[in-house]
């Protein structure tokens, strides 16, 4: 009979097969049976459907390396409210607008929690706004702290007397220095990847509202921030699997090692400008997040419990938030931007002749001409939804047993929002994967018809929903606005674009290079 050693230093311990196969059906039949009590449903509920799984992988295999795409072909057979297992661990997977809405609105108490995941708990120390697993009473005094914030900076006034307010000034510099950098570029090399000088704008955008400090583009400190975000968003992306097999939490784990790691070189970073505020704080001059964050902390009239959790330290890891979800996002969103528009000519072509039409180029746009410009708010409202690039929300977590669609969900089940299953739902869109910004136009073309730009499910839904997509919108409108008003973007002629998408934090197609070309010369505007 075979039999296997088991390298125990000094005591060799001998296994033989029959024991290897008795231990082997004792697992699995105490699997089946945890199995069996844990997913018992209350009468008059049904369990949700969902693909048979494999013991500890679960169903890992059939998600793939595109789980937004294999799981919204699950829901077909599955329906809207599905349960999968990832690794040890039960998900729930929604699709469908109205079981979106029915979810996150109706039932948002119910689904407002955030699940524990190992890789969570390191981000800011478990303390943040979007991943903590706390959605009570803490986590709603950091959300309006932060709403409160990010209020006061978009409605403070601003030195330019043509913009409104300070962000619309941060954005205007940035979109003239992108414009300035591309031409530049262009000079030097007949070609460009657009992508090296959005996210640097990007990062300069966010930097100056989190902490009111904008950099020169080559300066050290704004590269090595935005290489710290970039190799934080590739470790994120490695994905943990030790998230849903928790005994392999114990193994050693290089990624989580590096992600723990950039997570605190950031934290550090962002803790000497906090530290910089606080020596300089002027209640009379709040200049950015930062002043704003510190301002409402200390006057607030919070119960003590409360105030100790949201100390000065944690203002750390909110700003740390704010920084994190306000850049990539806005970078990935303006890079398919520029991807959809050389490759959709005829829609750039629409895009200048509106701007030309209702700008002209004696101004610049600014974020008063938004209701003048319905085909490029149109357009950004299809770039959204048909590269769909942040698929899922972030993770859910039932907060008490509830029921859905009459099937019955237990307290603490981890949920998958699939945005991406909504925004290409063949019930819900005409020619869902064709591009087709005129879409959201209305009967006589001169505004949006309000039904179909409800239905783009971006920002997710209810009370967990993006905190930044007033602020995300305007960004977009003003930086892209601002840049087709004087530039023309074109392929590199030998060229053939691949919009095959990376799987990640956000989805991002390849990098490549494109022309671009000036449209007016020897411009002198305000
Ligand atoms: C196009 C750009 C953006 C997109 C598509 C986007 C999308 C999202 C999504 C899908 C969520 C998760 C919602 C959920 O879990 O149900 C989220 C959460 C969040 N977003 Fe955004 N976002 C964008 C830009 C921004 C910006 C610019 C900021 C900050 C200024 C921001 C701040 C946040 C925060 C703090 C949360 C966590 C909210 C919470 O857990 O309570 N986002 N965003």
């Amino acid at each position: 009979m075979t039999s296997f050693v088991l390298p125990i230093p000094n005591n060799k311990i001998s296994i033989s097969t029959t024991e290897v196969l008795i231990a082997s059906v004792v697992f699995s039949v105490l699997f089946l049976i945890v199995r069996y009590f844990r997913e018992r449903t209350p009468k008059g509920l049904k369990k949700p459907p969902g693909p048979w799984s494999f013991p500890v992988i679960g169903n890992i295999l059939e998600l793939g390396k595109k789980p937004h795409l294999s799981l919204t072909k699950m829901s077909q057979t599955y329906g809207d409210v599905m349960q999968i297992q990832i690794g040890t661990r039960p998900v729930l997977v929604l699709s469908g607008l109205n079981t979106l809405k029915q979810a996150l609105i109706k039932q948002g108490d119910d689904f407002i929690g955030r699940p524990h995941l190992q890789t969570f708990s390191f981000i800011g120390d478990g303390q943040t706004l979007s991943f903590s697993t706390d959605s009570g009473e803490v986590w709603k005094i950091r959300r309006r702290l932060v709403q409160n914030a990010l209020r006061t900076f978009s409605t403070s006034p601003c030195s330019m007397s043509t913009s409104s307010c300070l962000i619309e000034e941060h954005i205007c510099n940035e979109a003239e220095y992108v414009v300035a950098s591309f031409l530049k570029k262009m000079e030097e090399k007949g070609s460009l990847d657009p992508y090296r000088y959005l996210v640097v704008s990007v990062a300069n955008v966010v930097s100056a509202m989190c902490y009111g400090k904008r950099y020169n583009h080559d300066d050290q400190e704004l590269l090595n921030l935005v290489n710290l975000t970039d190799e934080f968003g590739k470790a994120a992306a490695a994905g943990n699997l030790a998230d849903f097999i928790p005994m392999l939490q114990y193994l050693p784990n290089q990624t989580m090692k590096v992600f723990v790691d950039l997570n605190r070189r950031f934290q550090c970073f962002v803790q000497k400008l906090v530290n910089e505020h606080y020596k300089s704080f002027d209640k009379n001059n709040i200049r950015d997040i930062t002043d704003s964050l510190i301002d409402q902390c200390q006057e607030k009239k919070m119960d003590e419990d409360v105030k100790i959790q949201i100390s000065n330290q944690k203002i750390v890891n909110l700003v740390n938030d704010i920084f994190g979800a306000g850049f990539d996002t806005i970078t990935t969103a303006l890079s398919w931007s520029l991807t959809y528009l050389v490759i959709h000519k005829d829609v750039q072509q629409k895009i200048h002749e509106e701007l030309d039409q209702v700008i002209g180029k004696e101004r610049r746009p600014r974020l008063s001409d938004r209701p003048l410009l319905p085909y490029m708010e149109a357009f950004i409202l299809e770039v959204l939804r048909h590269s769909s690039f942040i698929p899922f929300t972030i993770p859910h977590c039932t907060t008490r047993d509830t029921s859905l669609n009459g099937y019955f969900i237990p307290e603490g089940t981890c949920i998958f929002v699939n945005q991406w299953q909504v925004n290409h739902d063949e019930k819900l869109w005409r020619d869902p994967y064709t591009f087709d910004p005129e879409r959201f136009l209305n009967a006589d073309r001169t505004g949006l018809d309000k039904n179909e730009v409800d239905k783009v499910t971006v920002f997710g839904l209810g009370k967990r929903k993006c905190i930044g997509e007033t602020i995300a919108r305007l960004e977009l409108f003003l930086f892209l606005a601002i840049l087709l008003q004087q530039l023309e973007f074109s392929m590199k002629d030998d060229q053939k674009l691949d919009l095959s998408t990376e799987y990640g934090l956000t989805l991002k197609h390849k990098r490549y290079e494109l022309k671009i070309r000036q449209r007016f010369l020897n411009e002198n505007k305000e």
